[in-house]
């Protein structure tokens, strides 16, 4: 069975420590697949400390070890020459952005070639994958592009509610001009195929949300409703898609945590997040839907705030971790 790999992120956030957190906790042993780390064996051997513990290393090959910690072990694909003593937890360079950026590179690129099962990714810092010279907003944009689709959908996803982001990160301002009828109908194919293909739900219900205030009450405050968003929703309607909308979002969300629909199809992230988050934020997990390979992560960023005090909840991780493999498990059958 391949290994599902799981990059590490920004070498100065949260995502060393809850590697190494979820490999003491025995995480990775109750799962099926193997789970490697793309990462940096440096780093997560000083993270170790943060736990009192010490980490033996074991070379393998070039740029693969082990890393142990008494009975437990880890392989970690060391895609970067980090100098620990130089870099401090909350305070990114260039090379850790650069380091951030390959980490999910060289995942992706196995995940494209066939040599591993899925991937799990940490968070990065945004800013500095930027600096580093990758001029891509988020892992999301950056998979689309490396992996040839024009078109993914950012779900974040807990037990209670779904939400299927039209628009991902930018500016508000930006967001009108972005949204078309035809962005919403790929977002509504997407999300429905990937339900029925990956989650085996053969009908699932989405709900699509307005854009403006009550659904623009008849015009009086916005026409995206009218114009774009009815007739996307029409349109999936006709092939098949079990969608309705365009639904007020103040009150939407109350019906679809109640059951009423299987994901929400929001127009731009916040609308989206701020309720999933407020709900799920321990335990949601963020999957790139319309990908050739999987890919899930945590719902949480960097947490400079806490990164280097051990504190970091890993509940997210081990979600995340759970999904891609039960995605890969439907993948096989
Ligand atoms: N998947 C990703 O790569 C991802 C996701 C979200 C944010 N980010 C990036 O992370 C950086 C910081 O973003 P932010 O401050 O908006 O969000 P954040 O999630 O890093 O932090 C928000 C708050 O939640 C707390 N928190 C986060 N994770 C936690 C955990 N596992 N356990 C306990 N508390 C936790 C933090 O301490 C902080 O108080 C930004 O650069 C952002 O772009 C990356
Ligand atoms: N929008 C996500 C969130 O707030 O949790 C996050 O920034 C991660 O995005 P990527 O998976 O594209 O890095």
């Amino acid at each position: 069975m391949q290994p599902l790999l799981l990059t590490m992120g920004d070498p100065t956030g949260i995502g060393p420590e809850i590697i190494i957190k979820a490999l003491l906790d025995q995480v990775f042993t109750d799962l099926s697949h193997e789970v490697q780390v793309v990462g940096d064996v440096n780093v997560l051997s000083h993270a170790a400390r943060i736990f009192d513990c010490t980490a033996k290393t074991e070379k393998l090959d070039d740029r693969l070890y082990a890393l142990c910690f008494g009975a437990s072990s880890l392989i970690v694909h060391s895609r970067s020459d980090l100098d620990v003593d130089s870099i401090h937890y909350g305070q990114p360079d260039t090379s850790c952005g650069k380091a951030m950026a390959d980490y999910i590179e060289y995942a992706i690129d196995r995940c494209l070639h066939a040599s591993a099962a899925g991937i799990v990714t940490c968070p990065i810092n945004k800013a500095a994958i930027n600096a580093a010279g990758y001029h891509f907003p988020g892992h999301t944009e950056l998979l689309a592009e490396r992996c040839g689709v024009d078109k993914v959908v950012m779900m974040l996803a807990g037990e209670r509610l779904k939400v299927c982001l039209v628009t991902t990160h930018l500016a508000h301002r930006d967001v009108p001009s972005r949204l078309s009828c035809d962005e919403i109908l790929q977002t509504l194919r997407i999300t429905s195929r990937a339900f029925q293909q990956q989650f085996g739900i053969a009908k699932p219900r989405l709900a699509v949300l307005a854009l403006n205030p009550h659904a623009s009450e008849e015009g009086l405050f916005g026409d995206e409703e009218e114009l774009i968003i009815a007739p996307a929703i029409k349109a999936a309607q006709a092939e098949g898609i079990t969608a309705d909308g365009p639904h007020s979002a103040d009150t939407l969300f109350h019906f679809a945590v109640k059951g009423a629909y299987d994901a929400v199809i929001c127009m731009y992230h916040d609308q989206g997040l701020i309720p999933l988050k407020l709900l799920h934020f321990d335990d949601a997990v963020n999957v790139t839907l319309g990908l050739p390979i999987i890919r899930t992560s945590v719902d949480h960023g960097t947490a400079y705030d806490l990164a280097g005090t051990g504190k970091a909840n890993i509940s997210s991780l081990v979600a995340a971790l759970q999904m891609a493999e039960q995605m890969a498990d439907n993948r096989k059958l």
